[in-house]
């Protein structure tokens, strides 16, 4: 997979060099590469915004220097096979991000990222490159942040940890909260580690016994409390008659 960031803040995406995203690299799962807008700029103070039109508080990212950067992003000749880039707008606005979303996201062999900065990007950009790849405005979560590298950040990891060959267990997906199949709309139960006993508190008997099946319905049950207590909305998305199902899977 081919990642492209266009960004005034490049060194905003510097963690995208170290940890998982960064091993992705190192075995060339994921080539990443990071744009300073400001490069496709041409006056002397490098301006990326402007005032709105209509008026209202803030800036507004200019047209110009996104549609220069963006055609050679696009340009750049990677070869991406059937499927081409698809461009990953982060906004408050967008489609909320979820699992299924970094699912969806990690099958294609190239995301193309413009996190804004201000008050957001010139609509018309957004509308010109939806005319010739796919757009997808996602928002990763419902709280306002200054700008959208934070998110590329989030979205990044979620997409590169389901590439195959970055996680060293291919099985940990299963078990994540959100994962499609038994985990589905549950969120993670408790998990613990040796010592087996720490200023004084020891561990779950069931996970010390040895019986696989009973610790997989422990598991899916404590994950069901975790999910009640916590996300209440994604139980009723639970179909209980899965659960029986839900026991051979876990
Ligand atoms: N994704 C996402 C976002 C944002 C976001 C994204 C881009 C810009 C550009 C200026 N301000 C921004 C906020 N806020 N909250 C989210 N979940």
């Amino acid at each position: 997979m081919r990642l492209d960031v266009v960004t005034i803040f490049p060194e905003y995406l510097e963690p995208l060099n170290v940890s998982l995203v960064g091993k992705a690299r190192a075995r060339g799962r994921l080539d990443v590469h990071v744009h300073d807008l400001r490069r496709w700029t041409y006056d002397r103070h490098n301006t990326v915004d402007d005032t709105p039109y209509g008026g209202g508080p803030g800036m507004v990212m200019k047209t110009e220097p996104w549609g220069d950067a963006l055609d050679d992003v696009l340009a750049s000749g990677y070869e991406s096979g059937a499927h081409g880039p698809v461009l990953v707008v982060p906004t408050p606005s967008g489609r909320p991000f979820t699992q299924e979303l970094a699912v969806e996201l990690s099958e294609r062999p190239w995301l193309v990222f413009t996190p804004a900065r201000y008050e957001g990007i010139d609509r018309r950009v957004i509308d010109e490159y939806a005319t010739r790849i796919p757009v997808v405005e996602v928002s990763i979560g419902d709280y306002v942040l200054a700008g959208g590298e934070a998110a590329v950040l989030v979205i990044t990891e979620a997409v590169a940890r389901l590439l195959p060959g970055v996680l060293g267990n291919a099985e940990s997906h299963r078990d994540d909260s959100f994962a499609p199949g038994a985990m589905a709309n549950l969120l993670e139960g408790p998990v613990y580690t040796k010592p087996p006993e720490w200023r004084g508190r020891g561990i779950p008997d069931v996970l010390l016994s040895g019986h696989h099946g009973k610790i997989a319905r422990w598991r899916r049950d404590e994950a069901f409390r975790r999910t009640a207590l916590n996300r209440p909305d994604l139980i009723e998305r639970c179909d209980p008659a899965s659960f029986d199902k839900k026991d051979r899977e876990m």
